[in-house]
């Protein structure tokens, strides 16, 4: 059984405390995990603050970079051991944890090493009052120890695109992975050591949010910053932390996002990538599509064949291969996913597929299982079409007119991401300036160029990651000033 520790100064950090790990597709126990207290979370914001002014503050920026590159060479190696510890601690398909999860865990450190070595500077000449000229020109500097929250969704994805480009920038971090997924933050701590990055560099607190590691470290006051993705609340919780000492947030949160197709969209790839978008990572994916909305001469076509994908996926143990559709991450997040279908049929909407739990056998009867459900018949009030389920179902609902569609897609508080399907590039054009959000896929969905600006509109988060936009959360930018 696994023995899930905080690491913490590059040593592994047992506490008298512990609570259950399970994988969601049984429910079988795959380990403890050691809950960190305030003292072990002092002293994870100690080790960073004493690496960033000790060894690791003082390498040089290639120094740094090759450090990044061997955690990548590091990541790679253990390939099969962080896919065994994402699949046990999410129950996703290993065909998506090893096309999607591990590889992008290696390159994030990979875009961001890149990065930070080829990154233009800020510089600007100027008159002086007295007929001479001065220089400006801007250095960055790392921000200080970053506090990492994560959500279980994408675990070591998304916990490596904020630790990339923290590193990368000089900064130290303090990662508190989500209680549901420890394993792989964990295991990262063990390339950490291996590679040779000086401890108290990369440092990882496990436990929950309120009164425990989330809480204690958000509210740290030797905290610099603090970098989220998880649900809008929390942010708000985050944010109301951070707010003592003025601390810098950089947030990703929740999404009730459209996915729009036009009568004259190539009709297979449409539904292909709705039903990807909907049901990938049985939806549990921030980007993904809950909205559907597809143009009225195409309509009754697009929901049948849609029901027909979402019958085919294969369900069964997420560590075989032809398995495409793993559990929810807990017995709890069924819940959630399953009032709202409860929700949906007592509104009375028109269940075209799922509603419930599938019939499994064996051990995987006690999992978190779910059917791929599809939804039509609700008005747009419905909390079904306003409210993030994060889970692998949509309601699709008829369009006519384009003003119309972009009217019903921008009425949510959220804006966070949108997939667009239509040969007309015009108004694939008119649509991307039009949908208020931070992410708009034309004929795509989760195509990920790593320079680009990432990020949500409105109550979908504050700030933008990705590329160089990193930089403008994990350094301070300062400017020199020199009389000539
Ligand atoms: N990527 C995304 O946008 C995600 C969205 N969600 C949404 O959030 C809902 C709830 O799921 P949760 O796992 O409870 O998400 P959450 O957003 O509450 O948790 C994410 C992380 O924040 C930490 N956290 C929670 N409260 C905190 C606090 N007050 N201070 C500091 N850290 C705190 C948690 O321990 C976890 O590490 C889901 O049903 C889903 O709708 C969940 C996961 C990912
Ligand atoms: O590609 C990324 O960087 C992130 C993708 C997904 C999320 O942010 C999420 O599901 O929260």
């Amino acid at each position: 059984m696994a023995d899930f520790r905080n690491f913490i100064n590059g040593q592994w950090i047992a506490t008298g405390k512990t609570f259950e790990n399970r994988n969601p597709a049984d429910n079988s126990l795959v380990g403890m995990v050691h809950e960190a207290g305030q003292a072990e979370v002092d002293a994870a914001v100690q080790a960073a603050r004493a690496a960033l002014q000790g060894p690791w503050g003082s390498l040089k920026v290639q120094q740094r970079v090759d450090l990044l590159h061997a955690i990548v060479d590091g990541i790679d190696k253990r390939f099969d051991e962080f896919l065994e510890a994402e699949i046990k601690d999410t129950g996703k398909p290993r065909r998506l944890a090893s096309h999607l999860d591990i590889p992008r865990g290696a390159a994030n450190f990979k875009i961001f090493a890149d990065l930070i070595r080829n990154v233009p500077g800020e510089s600007f000449g100027m008159d002086t009052p007295d007929g001479g000229r001065a220089l400006n020109y801007a250095v960055r500097a790392p921000r200080g120890v970053i506090g990492v929250i994560c959500p279980w969704n994408l675990p070591l994805l998304l916990m490596t695109w904020k630790v990339g480009p923290a590193l990368a920038c000089g900064n130290t971090v303090v990662v508190k992975p989500s209680e549901d997924t420890p394993a792989t933050a964990t295991l990262l701590g063990e390339i950490m050591n291996d590679v040779g990055v000086p401890h108290g560099v990369y440092n990882v607190v496990h436990g929950f949010g309120p009164e425990s590691a989330g809480e204690y470290l958000t509210a740290h006051p030797g905290v610099d910053g603090i970098t989220f993705t998880g649900e809008t609340r929390t942010g708000e919780a985050i944010m109301t932390a951070a707010a003592k000492g003025l601390r810098p947030v950089s947030l990703e949160l929740g999404g009730k996002n459209p996915g729009i197709v036009f009568a004259d969209a190539d009709f297979d790839k449409a539904v292909a990538g709705i039903a990807r978008s909907t049901f990938e990572n049985t939806g549990q994916v921030c980007l993904g599509t809950e909205r559907v909305y597809v143009q009225r001469p195409i309509f009754e076509r697009f929901v049948a064949a849609l029901k027909a994908r979402a019958e085919s996926f294969r369900m069964g143990d997420p560590f075989d291969d032809d398995v495409d559709f793993g559990p929810l991450v807990s017995l709890k997040h069924r819940e959630k996913v399953l009032s709202y279908y409860e929700k949906a049929r007592k509104e009375g909407a028109t269940v075209v597929t799922g509603g419930g739990v599938p019939g499994m056998t064996g051990p995987l009867a006690d999992g978190a299982w779910v059917q791929p459900t599809i939804w039509t018949g609700l008005p747009e009030t419905s909390p079904v079409i306003r409210e993030e389920i994060f889970g692998p179902c949509c309601h699709i609902q008829p369009f006519d007119t384009e003003d119309e569609v972009i009217r019903m897609a921008n009425e949510t508080p959220y804006g966070l991401a949108a997939t667009v399907w239509t040969q007309d590039l015009s108004a694939a054009h008119r649509l991307g300036a039009a949908l208020n959000v931070g992410l708009c896929w034309i004929n795509s969905w989760f195509l990920r160029d790593l320079r680009t600006a990432f990020g949500g509109a409105r109550q979908s988060g504050i700030g933008r990651e990705g590329g160089v936009h990193s930089l403008e959360f994990y350094t301070e930018m300062r400017n020199v000033c020199v009389k000539l």
